[in-house]
Protein backbone atom coordinates (compact mmCIF):
# COMPACT_ATOMS: atom_id res chain seq x y z
CA UNK A 1 0.00 0.00 0.00
CA UNK A 2 3.07 2.47 0.57
CA UNK A 3 6.21 1.70 -0.49
CA UNK A 4 9.07 3.50 -0.07
CA UNK A 5 12.35 2.89 -2.62
CA UNK A 6 15.68 4.20 -2.12
CA UNK A 7 14.07 7.26 -0.70
CA UNK A 8 16.63 10.00 1.08
CA UNK A 9 15.80 13.58 2.49
CA UNK A 10 18.14 15.63 2.95
CA UNK A 11 17.25 19.40 3.93
CA UNK A 12 18.66 22.61 2.50
CA UNK A 13 21.04 23.01 5.42
CA UNK A 14 22.92 19.14 4.05
CA UNK A 15 21.40 17.29 6.75
CA UNK A 16 20.42 13.69 5.65
CA UNK A 17 17.43 13.50 7.88
CA UNK A 18 16.48 9.85 5.76
CA UNK A 19 19.10 7.75 4.00
CA UNK A 20 18.48 5.32 1.11
CA UNK A 21 15.21 3.90 3.07
CA UNK A 22 13.25 0.94 1.03
CA UNK A 23 10.19 -0.11 3.02
CA UNK A 24 7.34 -1.91 2.27
CA UNK A 25 3.94 -1.61 4.16
CA UNK A 26 0.65 -3.78 3.34
CA UNK A 27 -2.64 -2.86 3.18
CA UNK A 28 -4.30 -2.83 6.33
CA UNK A 29 -1.05 -3.24 8.45
CA UNK A 30 0.09 -1.00 11.32
CA UNK A 31 3.55 -0.07 11.28
CA UNK A 32 5.33 2.00 13.70
CA UNK A 33 7.98 3.80 12.88
CA UNK A 34 10.89 4.01 15.97
CA UNK A 35 14.23 5.10 17.30
CA UNK A 36 16.31 8.06 18.76
CA UNK A 37 15.86 11.89 18.57
CA UNK A 38 16.53 12.86 15.22
CA UNK A 39 16.71 9.65 13.43
CA UNK A 40 14.19 10.58 10.54
CA UNK A 41 10.79 9.61 11.86
CA UNK A 42 9.11 12.43 11.65
CA UNK A 43 10.46 13.54 8.09
CA UNK A 44 9.56 9.76 7.21
CA UNK A 45 5.90 10.61 7.80
CA UNK A 46 5.92 14.13 6.06
CA UNK A 47 6.84 12.62 2.72
CA UNK A 48 4.16 10.09 2.36
CA UNK A 49 1.35 13.24 2.36
CA UNK A 50 3.95 15.48 0.93
CA UNK A 51 4.31 17.87 4.16
CA UNK A 52 8.20 17.13 2.70
CA UNK A 53 9.27 16.29 -0.50
CA UNK A 54 11.97 13.52 -0.26
CA UNK A 55 14.62 14.66 -2.43
CA UNK A 56 16.35 10.81 -3.96
CA UNK A 57 13.85 7.69 -4.61
CA UNK A 58 10.06 6.97 -4.89
CA UNK A 59 7.26 7.20 -2.70
CA UNK A 60 4.24 5.11 -4.02
CA UNK A 61 0.83 4.74 -1.93
CA UNK A 62 -1.58 2.56 -3.83
CA UNK A 63 0.86 1.89 -6.63
CA UNK A 64 0.63 5.60 -7.62
CA UNK A 65 3.98 8.01 -7.48
CA UNK A 66 2.88 10.26 -4.95
CA UNK A 67 4.78 12.86 -6.77
CA UNK A 68 2.30 12.52 -9.48
CA UNK A 69 -0.56 13.14 -7.32
CA UNK A 70 -1.36 16.66 -6.37
CA UNK A 71 -0.33 17.58 -3.04
CA UNK A 72 -3.74 18.98 -1.44
CA UNK A 73 -5.31 15.67 -3.02
CA UNK A 74 -3.29 13.62 -1.90
CA UNK A 75 -3.37 14.69 2.06
CA UNK A 76 -7.15 14.52 1.46
CA UNK A 77 -6.86 10.97 1.21
CA UNK A 78 -4.46 10.40 3.78
CA UNK A 79 -5.47 11.37 7.13
CA UNK A 80 -2.98 13.02 9.24
CA UNK A 81 -2.89 13.27 13.36
CA UNK A 82 0.12 14.58 15.13
CA UNK A 83 0.80 15.11 19.04
CA UNK A 84 -0.80 17.95 19.86
CA UNK A 85 -3.80 17.91 18.03
CA UNK A 86 -4.95 21.56 16.62
CA UNK A 87 -8.51 20.99 16.39
CA UNK A 88 -10.30 24.61 15.46
CA UNK A 89 -11.09 25.90 18.56
CA UNK A 90 -14.04 28.17 17.27
CA UNK A 91 -15.78 24.66 15.73
CA UNK A 92 -17.77 22.06 17.30
CA UNK A 93 -16.41 18.87 17.27
CA UNK A 94 -18.67 17.62 15.03
CA UNK A 95 -17.55 20.25 12.64
CA UNK A 96 -13.93 19.10 13.57
CA UNK A 97 -14.46 15.73 12.62
CA UNK A 98 -16.39 16.52 9.48
CA UNK A 99 -13.41 19.33 8.17
CA UNK A 100 -12.43 16.41 5.08
CA UNK A 101 -15.57 15.42 3.99
CA UNK A 102 -16.79 19.16 3.91
CA UNK A 103 -13.90 19.17 1.53
CA UNK A 104 -14.86 16.48 -0.29
CA UNK A 105 -18.19 18.36 -0.93
CA UNK A 106 -20.00 15.46 1.28
CA UNK A 107 -24.12 15.84 1.58
CA UNK A 108 -24.61 17.35 4.99
CA UNK A 109 -27.08 14.23 5.89
CA UNK A 110 -24.49 11.64 4.96
CA UNK A 111 -21.40 14.17 7.14
CA UNK A 112 -23.67 13.48 10.24
CA UNK A 113 -24.09 9.53 9.92
CA UNK A 114 -20.36 9.69 9.20
CA UNK A 115 -19.73 11.94 12.71
CA UNK A 116 -22.05 10.45 14.52
CA UNK A 117 -20.86 6.89 13.65
CA UNK A 118 -17.45 8.02 14.54
CA UNK A 119 -18.39 9.00 17.76
CA UNK A 120 -20.13 5.87 18.48
CA UNK A 121 -17.11 4.26 17.50
CA UNK A 122 -15.13 6.46 19.82
CA UNK A 123 -17.17 5.59 22.91
CA UNK A 124 -18.40 9.10 22.55
CA UNK A 125 -21.93 9.71 22.98
CA UNK A 126 -22.94 11.81 19.75
CA UNK A 127 -25.64 13.80 21.64
CA UNK A 128 -23.32 15.19 23.94
CA UNK A 129 -20.00 15.86 22.28
CA UNK A 130 -21.12 16.46 18.60
CA UNK A 131 -21.48 20.29 19.97
CA UNK A 132 -18.86 20.38 22.31
CA UNK A 133 -15.90 23.14 21.67
CA UNK A 134 -12.40 21.76 22.10
CA UNK A 135 -11.51 23.79 25.20
CA UNK A 136 -14.78 21.90 27.11
CA UNK A 137 -12.46 18.38 26.17
CA UNK A 138 -10.38 16.49 28.18
CA UNK A 139 -6.15 16.37 26.69
CA UNK A 140 -7.33 12.33 25.89
CA UNK A 141 -10.73 13.37 23.89
CA UNK A 142 -9.16 15.67 22.03
CA UNK A 143 -7.00 13.10 20.86
CA UNK A 144 -9.66 10.96 20.18
CA UNK A 145 -11.17 13.96 18.04
CA UNK A 146 -8.03 13.96 15.90
CA UNK A 147 -8.07 10.27 15.37
CA UNK A 148 -11.47 10.60 14.38
CA UNK A 149 -10.86 13.60 12.20
CA UNK A 150 -8.49 11.53 10.41
CA UNK A 151 -10.57 8.72 9.69
CA UNK A 152 -13.75 10.76 8.54
CA UNK A 153 -13.11 10.59 5.01
CA UNK A 154 -12.38 6.68 5.38
CA UNK A 155 -8.93 7.54 3.55
CA UNK A 156 -6.68 4.74 2.85
CA UNK A 157 -3.81 5.85 4.71
CA UNK A 158 -3.30 6.98 7.96
CA UNK A 159 -0.34 8.90 9.22
CA UNK A 160 0.19 9.36 12.86
CA UNK A 161 2.81 11.49 14.66
CA UNK A 162 3.21 10.73 18.36
CA UNK A 163 -0.33 10.62 18.86
CA UNK A 164 -0.69 9.94 22.33
CA UNK A 165 2.85 11.78 23.07
CA UNK A 166 1.03 14.44 25.60
CA UNK A 167 -1.26 12.22 27.28
CA UNK A 168 -0.56 11.19 30.73
CA UNK A 169 0.00 7.20 31.36
CA UNK A 170 -3.02 6.19 31.82
CA UNK A 171 -5.12 8.00 29.27
CA UNK A 172 -1.87 7.21 27.24
CA UNK A 173 -2.76 3.05 27.73
CA UNK A 174 -7.03 3.77 26.72
CA UNK A 175 -6.01 5.12 23.81
CA UNK A 176 -3.75 2.48 22.63
CA UNK A 177 -6.15 -0.07 23.59
CA UNK A 178 -9.03 1.93 21.65
CA UNK A 179 -6.71 2.29 18.74
CA UNK A 180 -5.77 -1.48 18.49
CA UNK A 181 -9.88 -2.32 19.17
CA UNK A 182 -11.08 0.20 16.16
CA UNK A 183 -7.94 -1.02 13.88
CA UNK A 184 -9.71 -4.87 14.28
CA UNK A 185 -12.73 -3.11 12.56
CA UNK A 186 -11.26 -0.19 9.96
CA UNK A 187 -8.36 -1.71 9.09
CA UNK A 188 -6.60 1.26 7.67
CA UNK A 189 -3.16 1.37 6.37
CA UNK A 190 -1.43 3.15 9.47
CA UNK A 191 2.27 4.87 9.97
CA UNK A 192 2.89 5.18 13.89
CA UNK A 193 5.73 7.62 15.09
CA UNK A 194 6.97 6.82 18.74
CA UNK A 195 9.25 6.95 20.59
CA UNK A 196 8.05 4.72 23.16
CA UNK A 197 9.10 0.89 23.17
CA UNK A 198 6.01 -0.38 25.44
CA UNK A 199 3.85 1.29 22.82
CA UNK A 200 5.71 0.18 19.91
CA UNK A 201 5.35 -3.57 21.31
CA UNK A 202 2.06 -3.57 22.38
CA UNK A 203 0.47 -1.61 19.06
CA UNK A 204 2.51 -2.31 15.99
CA UNK A 205 1.84 -5.18 13.35
CA UNK A 206 5.42 -4.25 11.89
CA UNK A 207 7.74 -2.36 13.97
CA UNK A 208 10.42 0.14 12.05
CA UNK A 209 13.62 0.44 13.81
CA UNK A 210 15.67 3.22 12.92
CA UNK A 211 19.19 5.19 13.11
CA UNK A 212 19.99 8.49 11.39
CA UNK A 213 17.82 7.83 8.54
CA UNK A 214 18.57 4.20 8.08
CA UNK A 215 16.72 1.34 9.39
CA UNK A 216 18.41 -0.95 11.61
CA UNK A 217 15.65 -3.53 11.83
CA UNK A 218 12.44 -4.74 10.72
CA UNK A 219 9.86 -6.74 11.90
CA UNK A 220 7.00 -7.73 13.80
CA UNK A 221 7.16 -7.09 17.94
CA UNK A 222 8.38 -10.58 18.46
CA UNK A 223 10.71 -10.55 15.79
CA UNK A 224 12.70 -7.50 17.33
CA UNK A 225 12.51 -9.20 21.30
CA UNK A 226 13.53 -12.55 20.31
CA UNK A 227 15.93 -11.92 17.44
CA UNK A 228 17.48 -8.54 17.65
CA UNK A 229 19.68 -7.68 14.51
CA UNK A 230 22.49 -6.59 16.23
CA UNK A 231 23.67 -4.78 19.61
CA UNK A 232 22.02 -1.32 18.60
CA UNK A 233 18.55 -2.97 18.50
CA UNK A 234 19.40 -5.32 21.75
CA UNK A 235 19.92 -2.23 23.83
CA UNK A 236 17.14 -0.18 22.13
CA UNK A 237 14.61 -2.61 23.04
CA UNK A 238 16.59 -2.99 26.75
CA UNK A 239 17.14 -6.08 28.24
CA UNK A 240 13.44 -6.37 30.63
CA UNK A 241 11.32 -5.53 27.26
CA UNK A 242 13.57 -8.87 25.50
CA UNK A 243 12.56 -11.04 28.31
CA UNK A 244 8.82 -10.28 27.74
CA UNK A 245 7.60 -14.05 26.20
CA UNK A 246 4.23 -13.40 26.79
CA UNK A 247 1.63 -16.73 26.16
CA UNK A 248 0.46 -14.68 22.67
CA UNK A 249 4.22 -15.14 21.73
CA UNK A 250 4.46 -17.53 18.41
CA UNK A 251 5.47 -20.93 18.84
CA UNK A 252 8.01 -20.65 15.97
CA UNK A 253 10.45 -19.52 19.20
CA UNK A 254 10.02 -23.82 20.60
CA UNK A 255 10.04 -25.52 17.44
CA UNK A 256 12.81 -28.27 17.42
CA UNK A 257 13.17 -31.27 15.03
CA UNK A 258 11.65 -33.93 16.12
CA UNK A 259 13.26 -37.09 17.42
CA UNK A 260 12.35 -39.45 14.80
CA UNK A 261 11.16 -38.25 10.85
CA UNK A 262 10.00 -41.06 8.66
CA UNK A 263 8.95 -41.50 5.04
CA UNK A 264 5.05 -42.07 4.54
CA UNK A 265 6.37 -45.06 2.04
CA UNK A 266 7.34 -47.20 5.37
CA UNK A 267 4.93 -49.67 6.83
CA UNK A 268 4.18 -49.46 10.16
CA UNK A 269 6.43 -52.56 11.57
CA UNK A 270 9.27 -50.81 10.59
CA UNK A 271 8.58 -47.86 12.03
CA UNK A 272 7.42 -49.40 14.95
CA UNK A 273 11.05 -51.16 15.35
CA UNK A 274 12.89 -47.75 14.83
CA UNK A 275 10.69 -46.36 17.53
CA UNK A 276 11.37 -49.12 20.29
CA UNK A 277 14.65 -49.53 19.31
CA UNK A 278 15.01 -45.61 20.17
CA UNK A 279 12.68 -45.87 22.57
CA UNK A 280 10.07 -42.96 21.27
CA UNK A 281 6.44 -42.98 21.66
CA UNK A 282 6.19 -41.16 18.09
CA UNK A 283 7.49 -40.10 15.13
CA UNK A 284 6.76 -37.44 12.46
CA UNK A 285 5.96 -38.68 9.08
CA UNK A 286 6.78 -36.58 6.31
CA UNK A 287 7.81 -37.10 2.77
CA UNK A 288 10.34 -36.18 0.35
CA UNK A 289 8.71 -32.67 -0.49
CA UNK A 290 8.61 -31.48 3.25
CA UNK A 291 4.98 -32.48 3.37
CA UNK A 292 3.34 -33.68 6.72
CA UNK A 293 1.32 -37.10 6.87
CA UNK A 294 0.79 -37.16 10.84
CA UNK A 295 2.39 -38.28 13.53
CA UNK A 296 2.87 -41.92 14.46
CA UNK A 297 1.39 -42.63 18.09
CA UNK A 298 3.17 -46.08 19.50
CA UNK A 299 -0.54 -47.74 20.41
CA UNK A 300 -1.98 -47.07 16.92
CA UNK A 301 0.73 -48.17 15.56
CA UNK A 302 0.80 -51.30 17.07
CA UNK A 303 -3.12 -51.74 15.90
CA UNK A 304 -1.50 -50.81 12.21
CA UNK A 305 1.44 -53.45 12.44
CA UNK A 306 -0.68 -56.11 13.23
CA UNK A 307 -2.98 -55.80 10.02
CA UNK A 308 0.42 -54.89 8.17
CA UNK A 309 -0.65 -51.44 7.62
CA UNK A 310 1.60 -48.52 6.59
CA UNK A 311 2.96 -45.93 8.99
CA UNK A 312 0.50 -43.26 8.04
CA UNK A 313 -2.82 -45.61 9.17
CA UNK A 314 -1.11 -45.22 12.62
CA UNK A 315 -0.61 -41.81 12.54
CA UNK A 316 -2.68 -38.93 14.47
CA UNK A 317 -3.37 -35.99 11.93
CA UNK A 318 -5.99 -33.82 14.17
CA UNK A 319 -2.95 -32.87 16.59
CA UNK A 320 -1.07 -30.06 14.96
CA UNK A 321 -0.72 -26.52 15.42
CA UNK A 322 0.08 -23.83 12.79
CA UNK A 323 2.83 -21.91 12.63
CA UNK A 324 1.06 -18.74 11.03
CA UNK A 325 -0.90 -18.55 14.28
CA UNK A 326 -0.13 -20.90 16.92
CA UNK A 327 1.23 -19.44 20.20
CA UNK A 328 2.44 -20.05 23.31
CA UNK A 329 -0.58 -20.52 24.86
CA UNK A 330 -1.78 -22.73 22.71
CA UNK A 331 0.91 -25.22 22.89
CA UNK A 332 0.41 -25.53 26.48
CA UNK A 333 -3.35 -26.02 26.57
CA UNK A 334 -2.46 -29.00 24.54
CA UNK A 335 0.58 -30.45 26.34
CA UNK A 336 -1.24 -30.09 29.19
CA UNK A 337 -4.11 -32.40 27.63
CA UNK A 338 -2.03 -34.34 26.39
CA UNK A 339 2.19 -34.88 26.87
CA UNK A 340 2.98 -36.01 23.60
CA UNK A 341 5.01 -33.46 20.75
CA UNK A 342 2.84 -31.36 18.68
CA UNK A 343 3.84 -31.41 15.39
CA UNK A 344 4.15 -27.91 13.50
CA UNK A 345 3.09 -27.03 10.21
CA UNK A 346 2.47 -24.29 7.81
CA UNK A 347 -0.96 -23.39 5.91
CA UNK A 348 0.21 -25.69 2.70
CA UNK A 349 1.18 -28.83 5.34
CA UNK A 350 5.21 -28.45 5.27
CA UNK A 351 6.34 -29.77 8.05
CA UNK A 352 8.39 -27.34 10.42
CA UNK A 353 9.16 -29.63 13.27
CA UNK A 354 7.87 -30.21 16.82
CA UNK A 355 6.99 -28.21 19.73
CA UNK A 356 7.48 -30.57 23.23
CA UNK A 357 6.93 -30.23 27.08
CA UNK A 358 10.82 -30.00 27.74
CA UNK A 359 11.26 -27.17 24.74
CA UNK A 360 8.29 -24.96 26.15
CA UNK A 361 10.13 -25.41 29.98
CA UNK A 362 13.69 -24.92 28.47
CA UNK A 363 12.28 -21.42 27.13
CA UNK A 364 11.51 -20.41 30.65
CA UNK A 365 14.12 -21.65 32.56
CA UNK A 366 16.97 -19.97 30.01
CA UNK A 367 14.62 -17.08 31.05
CA UNK A 368 14.59 -17.72 34.31
CA UNK A 369 18.46 -17.63 34.59
CA UNK A 370 19.04 -14.98 31.71
CA UNK A 371 17.23 -12.48 33.69
CA UNK A 372 18.09 -13.61 37.29
CA UNK A 373 17.89 -10.75 39.85
CA UNK A 374 15.50 -8.50 37.34
CA UNK A 375 11.83 -8.54 38.18
CA UNK A 376 10.50 -9.84 34.32
CA UNK A 377 10.51 -13.51 34.70
N1 LIG B 1 13.27 21.52 8.23
C1 LIG B 1 14.44 20.97 8.57
N2 LIG B 1 15.61 21.51 8.16
C2 LIG B 1 16.79 20.96 8.47
N3 LIG B 1 16.93 19.83 9.19
C3 LIG B 1 15.80 19.26 9.64
C4 LIG B 1 14.51 19.79 9.36
N4 LIG B 1 13.58 18.99 9.94
C5 LIG B 1 14.27 18.00 10.56
N5 LIG B 1 15.59 18.15 10.38
C6 LIG B 1 16.67 17.27 10.87
O1 LIG B 1 16.51 16.00 10.26
C7 LIG B 1 16.82 14.97 11.18
C8 LIG B 1 15.62 14.07 11.35
O2 LIG B 1 14.57 14.78 11.94
P1 LIG B 1 13.15 14.13 12.27
O3 LIG B 1 12.28 15.19 12.85
O4 LIG B 1 12.67 13.42 11.07
O5 LIG B 1 13.58 13.08 13.38
P2 LIG B 1 12.69 12.26 14.41
O6 LIG B 1 13.24 10.90 14.41
O7 LIG B 1 11.25 12.43 14.11
O8 LIG B 1 13.07 13.00 15.76
P3 LIG B 1 12.25 13.21 17.13
O9 LIG B 1 12.02 11.86 17.73
O10 LIG B 1 13.17 14.04 17.96
O11 LIG B 1 10.97 13.91 16.77
C9 LIG B 1 17.24 15.67 12.47
O12 LIG B 1 18.63 15.77 12.48
C10 LIG B 1 16.60 17.05 12.36
O13 LIG B 1 17.34 18.02 13.07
Amino acid sequence: MVLFEDVSKVYEDGTRAVDHLNLEIAKGELVVLIGPSGCGKTTTLKMVNRLEDCTEGTIKVGGQDITKTDPVKLRRNIGYVIQETALMPHLSVAENIATVPRLLGWKKSKIRKRVDELLEMAGLDPAIYRYRLPDQLSGGQKQRIGVLRALAADPEVVLMDEPFGALDPIAREKLQNELIQLQKTVKKTIIFVTHDMDEALKIADKIVLMRRGKIEQVGSPEDLQQNPANDFVRDFIGEDRLSQISPDTSVEVVVQEPKIRVSPKMSAADVLDIMEDEGHETAQIVDSYGKWHGMAVLWLLKRAARQNGKATEGAKKDRKIYIEDGTLRDAAAMLADQDLPIPVIDENNTFKGVVTHAGVARLTISRLTRYKGKEAV
